[in-house]
């Protein structure tokens, strides 16, 4: 069984409503238009075919990728149909929305803040 990734940032703005945290300046700092960094990676797992020796030509796959990567790229978030509130956990799952009915064999979506270390992984289920 092989995993292929390949990966793409986007630069995005968005605003959030958080519950009331300890700290008001974090609630009141994601309601602001702000951005992020972000670096999405899309797996894709299966058996490589024994002909071409490949489980997807990565041409085919960074093209698909590409289609995603401009919906989101220098985009207000909240303004993305279908994605709902701008977190990583919306946006694996937009992610994965976008590309599973092409990409048959895809097993995780995962979406990094590339500053902040933070990442969220999605399997599709
Ligand atoms: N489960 C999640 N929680 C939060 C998300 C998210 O996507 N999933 N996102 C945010 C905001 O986007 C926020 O801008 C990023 O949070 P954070 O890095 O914690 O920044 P803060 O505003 O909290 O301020 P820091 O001082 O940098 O912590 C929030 N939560
Ligand atoms: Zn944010």
């Amino acid at each position: 069984m092989h995993e292929l990734t390949q990966s793409f940032i986007f630069e995005a703005a968005h605003t959030l409503n958080r519950a009331y945290l300890a700290d008001p300046a974090a609630v009141l700092g994601s309601k602001r238009i702000h951005g992020h960094s972000y670096r999405a990676l899309v797996t894709v797992r299966g058996i490589a075919d024994p002909t071409t020796g490949m489980l997807l030509d990565l041409h085919t796959f960074r093209q698909q990728l590409h289609t995603v990567q401009s919906q989101l790229d220098h985009h207000l978030l909240d303004e993305v149909a279908d994605l709902g509130p701008a977190t990583l956990e919306n946006l694996t799952q937009y992610i994965w929305r976008q590309l599973q009915p092409t990409l048959a064999s895809l097993y995780r979506v995962t979406v990094e803040r590339v500053l902040t270390g933070d990442s969220c992984s999605y399997y599709g289920t």
